[in-house]
């Protein structure tokens, strides 16, 4: 059975915890993990490499080979298994980009004051996730594509069959941030066009990763408030991936329920996020973990169950969600059609 007593260690390891996740933002800002990338080499050559001081290279590597990031033999570091393919910028799996947003300033900065949070019931942040044209969604809409890239398949995957069969693909992809949604089905479906709904000051990085994708001709945008601005339409799939979560039952409920007119009427919603299950949260921690952030950064936000993403659903006119998992990741889908 798993041992759940806190200890002294489980203690201090929490106390110290911020100290590995700055070694792992550290080493990939630094590009320590490139620098490696050819074979072992001792401090002074890395620093070199670097252009940093040898004396706090030498520190750097040490305390990355003590947590496992490096490793070191006979004064000389290299790359273990896993770093070379998750953390070495050129590698296709390459996940390092992700610490510009889980392991931001800005996510730090928000956590920093949760206890204010908890008093008050939602974010004393003067600026935050709810603020328009906040710059950390600037950064999440250039790095947090390794992550949202799976997730997009697995909604790609799930429309696939009858997207095939449909002469027009109008998609509409709200809050669309890097757009990963979209543009996958723009880039499996040669019929779609993808309006793409953001923020002004995050849709050019929107416009960076179609280009990159080859789908540039084909993207559209709607720049604005998803609460505000003109919809246009109507589309064969509207997307709302990763923003219901920002909003309180009844707000997200409120979105969905503008949402609906612009979907045609054999058209489908397609919803992605953490998903609140039945377990005890020491056996499914993230959304719990996600729910803190929220907690912190917006006014009312928080991970929604399947059952409320079900209710929402339904009010606004559409059936309750088709459940999709992703593999690896706790984001799950959820595609519906709609009703009236
Ligand atoms: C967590 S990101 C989600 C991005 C992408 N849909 C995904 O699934 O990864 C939230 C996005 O919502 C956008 N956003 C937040 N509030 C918005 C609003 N009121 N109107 C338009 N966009 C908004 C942010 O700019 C950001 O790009």
């Amino acid at each position: 059975m798993k041992d759940t007593a806190v200890s002294r260690e489980s203690l201090l390891a929490m106390m110290q915890a911020y100290k590995t996740t700055s070694l792992l933002r550290t080493g990939v800002s630094m590009g320590v993990f490139d620098c490696l990338a050819e074979g072992p080499v001792d401090a002074d050559t890395a620093a070199g490499r670097l252009g940093a001081d040898p004396r706090g290279t030498r520190i750097l590597l040490n305390a990355l080979a003590a947590i496992g990031l490096v490793e070191e033999d006979g004064g000389r570091f290299g790359l273990p298994a896993g770093a070379d393919r998750l953390l070495v910028s050129k590698s296709p799996g390459y996940l390092g980009d992700m610490v510009h947003v889980m392991a931001s300033d800005w996510e730090w900065d928000a956590l920093k004051r949760l206890d204010e949070a908890v008093r008050r019931g939602g974010t004393v942040m003067d600026v935050h996730a709810e603020t328009p044209g906040y710059e950390y969604w600037e950064d999440f809409a250039a790095y947090a594509v390794a992550v949202a890239r799976p997730t997009a398949e697995v909604a790609a995957d799930a429309l696939a069959s009858w997207a095939a069969g449909r002469e027009r693909l109008d998609v509409l992809d709200v809050a669309c941030g890097h757009g990963m949604y979209g543009l996958t089905l723009a880039q499996r479906n040669p019929q779609a066009q993808v309006w793409a709904l953001d923020w002004p000051n995050v849709l050019p990085l929107t416009e960076q990763h179609a280009e990159r994708m080859g789908v540039a001709d084909r993207l559209h945008r709607l720049p604005g408030d998803m609460f505000e601005v003109p919809l246009g339409g109507p589309y064969d799939v509207v997307m709302v991936t990763n923003v219901l979560h920002h909003f309180s039952e009844e707000k997200a409920g409120e979105l969905l329920a503008r949402l609906a007119p612009a979907v045609r009427p054999d058209g489908k919603i397609v919803l992605v996020g953490f998903t609140l299950g039945d377990a005890p949260p020491a056996e499914d921690p993230a959304p719990h973990l996600f729910s803190i952030l929220m907690l912190t950064w917006t006014f009312e936000g928080e991970v929604h169950s399947v059952p409320a993403y079900d209710r929402m659903l339904t009010a606004a006119g559409f059936t309750r969600g088709r459940r999709f998992d992703v593999p690896g990741l706790a984001f799950r889908v959820l595609v519906a059609d709609r009703t009236s």
